[in-house]
């Protein structure tokens, strides 16, 4: 062995020096890494005020928005890695791409360098030592130059490839900053650039009230929030943006940790645990959330699934073999899986993010055993957070961040918490505590849900409950022209989707029927229906711009429409707060829409307190032309006996089916015992109703196959509500024309043709247009109607004595005789 020169050994040491430091760096960097050791010991809330000076009375807390451990800064993250540039972004993309040449002149450079720096060869004899010494030198020197040639070539290609995609990369930044400008009110909110893609993939030009409260709280200081709006305010994105979020910057936090390391990723990113459990009151709400997080998740790869009643289990399994991050599922289903120990949702030892949607509804009898259940399976998240830092110094693991803290969301569109809720959930005394009585259990699930005193309470419900866009309105009417002014609603004002709100099934089903037999497609939804048949009828409204959906109350809350434009109250709801909900299907987000509640003398007084509770002290009376009524009872009494008649029918059969079913199960043979007599009596009746049936059907037919007129109609002003949609077309097209014509005639002309209906053709315009206030008294209107029963009783009483006296005289005279 030959020993190195005195140079190559200086060399050596050089290089031994710098590889122990950079060995004894690592080391360091292993054992007291300052970035390792402040995401496990960070304290979540450090930015919190001091508990002890919070304030404890109810109040509205909106976080300051610092950074706090285990979130990442926008400037750790660089857009341009996610095909995003947003506004500001061009400077860093510029840098990076100087960057990538300068690393690509180095690895070149440093393979020269490695070539010089490289071991000699064992020795050859002197003579042709020396003669291959020269050789290698000129080899070295030629590839030297090549290289060299090479780097400078695509130094040169680099730079006119540059140049131009400098030009293309300014027009497609100048392009984009326009395009993201219009976002420029989310940037605030410092969301990750994937977040930053589908917010303008959607078109969500700036966040609601709700998230940009929330979202700073939740994502960025790691809050458990409390949070209540105006139904349709965009509660489900407030909770799934932080969730987001946060598995987004703990993947990278990750990543980059691992590139550090240079370990194995599944290590520290461990994939298919349950990360975000979220817990809606209905079936319908659960599909709707997930699909809404579907939209988001797109773009940054995290599964969203749905867990409801009613799906098939092989579906379910499936859907959970896909080991999803985030779940979205009723309290029902989920009790009932994760009781039989379905894996995937009893390991729980990730589980970040435990969300209650719609918790007042969820607090409601029979949810509350199963939530409690739920609730008592997910891990601790206090105690044994040291324990695990500890455990984990050296390690950090995602799952070990998650660990350290699960966030509890609880959010609801009305929420009463009590003044001390605060210092409640200090003491811990909501514990112990065994209500299911209404709102307080909101205060005791959240509680045992893990929510922290410190809680966020965002509470934007109290300047208006119901959306800003809502326009309300009522029409009074007797109980039993409810109907009609049902149809005059939709017949007349019949543009977008409408929702007309029922308190029992068994109305749900007389109107239906009533508005089908009068050529009104309609779909209806109820609890009795099959969970496959709901999601039709609201895939069937859902695909009709025009479409009309009769529900009970379980349609009332969360479902998610676009372009409902009406609500209609047919019947009241036993509760204000179904009444909120309910109106909230419509006005949602930035649209507007309008309600309209059907009220009975027996309704005035539950309605006038109604508006009470909503501190409204007036409410528009819905506008009605009343020359179209007579139409409408007509049409409608025709409707009405049919639909008696075709139930008896339908009875009938029932009931004989049912009969030979019965004694077909039984092997008897059912024989008819009536006489020939009454069975020619019971033909003819049929017969008779039959023909009767066809007659009405006809006379129907014949009236509804015109428009719908006032009594007053004129030819010069024909109607367009009622018509089909091609006539109306037309008719627009007609006064379009007419329009134009007039324009050129002069404004005095323009007025001629006028079509009645399209200027109020949506309820909304209408009722901008014409609705009329009224002042709502409530002490008014008891005593009115307290008079009105006084009155109606007094009738009756008088109308008894009346009968009684007659039928005395009527005995008396015939004693006589
Ligand atoms: N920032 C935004 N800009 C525009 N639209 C939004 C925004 N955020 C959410 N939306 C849309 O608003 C609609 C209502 O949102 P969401 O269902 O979350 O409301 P909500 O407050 O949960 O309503 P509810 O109490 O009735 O369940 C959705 O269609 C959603 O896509």
């Amino acid at each position: 062995m030959s020993t190195p020169s005195p140079p190559q050994r200086q060399q050596e040491e050089k290089q031994s020096v710098s590889l122990s430091k950079k060995k004894n760096q690592k080391r360091k960097r292993t054992k007291h890494d300052p970035e390792l050791e402040r995401l496990d010991s960070l304290p979540w809330n450090s930015s919190l005020p001091n508990e002890e000076e919070e304030d404890d009375t109810f109040s509205l807390f909106i976080g300051s928005g610092d950074l706090d451990g285990g979130f990442l800064s926008l400037e750790e993250i660089d857009e341009s890695d996610y095909g995003l540039d947003v506004p500001g972004a061009k400077k860093k993309i510029s840098n990076k791409n100087s960057k990538l040449k300068k690393q690509k002149l180095e690895e070149v450079t440093e393979g020269s360098r490695e070539d010089a720096e490289a071991e000699p060869e064992p020795e050859p004899a002197e003579g042709m030592a020396e003669e291959k010494n020269v050789k290698a030198k000129k080899k070295k020197k030629k590839s030297k130059k090549k290289k060299a040639k090479a780097v400078q070539q695509e130094d040169e290609s680099a730079t006119v490839i540059d140049s131009k995609d400098d030009e293309k990369e300014q027009m497609l930044y100048e392009d984009e900053a326009e395009a993201y400008a219009e976002f420029y009110a989310w940037n605030e909110l410092r969301l990750h650039p994937l977040l930053m893609k589908s917010i303008s993939r959607l078109g969500f030009k700036e966040p609601t009230p709700i998230q940009r409260t929330c979202i700073p709280a939740a994502a960025h200081q790691g809050k458990d929030v409390i949070g209540a709006a105006e139904t349709g305010s965009g509660k489900t994105l407030a909770f799934g943006l932080p969730i987001f979020q946060r598995l987004l910057e703990e993947r990278e936090k990750a990543a980059n940790m691992l590139e550090e390391k240079g370990e194995e990723a599944g290590k520290y990113a461990p994939k298919g645990v349950l990360r975000a459990l979220i817990i809606t009151p209905t079936r319908e709400l659960t599909l709707q959330i997930t699909d809404h997080l579907k939209e988001f998740a797109k773009d940054i790869n995290v599964r969203v699934v749905p867990i409801v009643g009613g799906m098939s289990a092989e579906k379910q399994e499936r859907l959970l073999k896909t080991r999803p991050e985030v779940i979205v599922g009723t309290p029902g289903r989920l009790w009932e899986l994760m009781s039989g120990g379905e894996k995937h949702l009893v390991e729980l030892h990730s589980l970040s993010f435990f969300v209650l949607d719609e918790a007042d509804r969820m607090v409601e009898a029979g949810h509350f055993r199963e939530l409690q259940s739920i609730i008592e399976m997910l891990p601790m998240t206090s105690g044994t957070t040291e324990g695990q830092s500890q455990d984990t110094q050296n390690c950090v693991t995602v799952s070990s961040l998650s660990r350290k803290k699960r966030q509890t969301f609880v959010f609801s569109a009305t929420l009463a918490l009590s003044a001390d809720f605060r210092k409640k959930l200090k003491r811990g005394s909501l514990k112990s505590k065994q209500s299911t009585d209404g709102l307080n259990s909101i205060e005791i699930l959240s509680e045992r849900a893990g929510m922290k005193p410190n809680a966020a309470i965002v509470d934007l419900t109290n300047a208006s409950i119901l959306a800003k866009n809502l326009e309300e309105s009522f029409i009074e009417c007797r109980e039993e022209d409810k109907d009609a002014y049902l149809y005059y609603i939709l017949s007349i004002h019949g543009e977008g989707r409408t929702i007309v709100f029922c308190t029992s099934i068994a109305a749900l089903r007389h109107i239906s029927s009533i508005l089908r037999i009068l050529g009104i497609n309609v779909s209806t939804l109820h609890a009795q229906m099959q969970q496959r048949a709901r999601l039709k009828a609201i895939d069937r409204f859902r695909a009709n711009e025009h479409g009309i959906l009769v529900a009970t109350d379980v349609a009332a809350r969360g479902l998610d429409i676009p372009g409902v434009r009406t609500v209609v109250h047919y019947q009241l709801p036993h509760s204000a707060e179904v009444y909120v909900h309910r109106s909230g299907r419509t006005a949602r987000a930035s649209s507007d829409g309008c309600s309209i509640a059907l009220i009975s003398p027996n309704d005035s007084a539950k309605f006038a307190s109604l508006c009470k509770s909503f501190a409204k002290e007036s409410i528009k009376h819905f506008p009605l032309e009343s020359s179209y009524m007579p139409e409408v009872m007509k049409r409608l009494s025709l409707a009405c006996q049919i639909d008696k008649i075709s139930r008896k029918d339908s009875q009938e059969r029932a009931n004989k089916s049912w009969l030979e079913r019965s004694a077909e199960s039984l092997e008897l043979v059912v024989e008819n015992y009536d006489s020939e007599e009454e069975r020619v009596k019971n033909f003819k009746q049929k017969k008779a109703s039959s023909n009767h049936l066809k007659k009405l059907q006809q006379e129907l037919n014949g009236l509804l196959s015109r428009p719908l007129r006032p009594k007053t109609f004129s030819h010069r002003y024909p109607t367009a509500a009622g018509v089909t949609h091609l006539i109306q077309h037309q008719f627009e097209e007609l006064a379009k024309q007419n329009g134009d014509d007039n324009l050129v005639l002069g404004e005095n002309k323009r007025r001629k043709m006028v079509v009645i209906g399209q200027d109020c053709v949506e309820p909304l315009q209408a009722l901008r247009s014409a609705g009329r206030e009224v002042h709502m008294d409530v002490k008014e209107r008891v005593e009115k109607r307290r008079n009105a029963e006084s009155l109606r009783r007094k009738r009756k009483e008088e109308k008894k004595r009346l009968r009684d006296q007659r039928r005395k005289q009527k005995k008396q005279s015939q004693g006589r005789e």
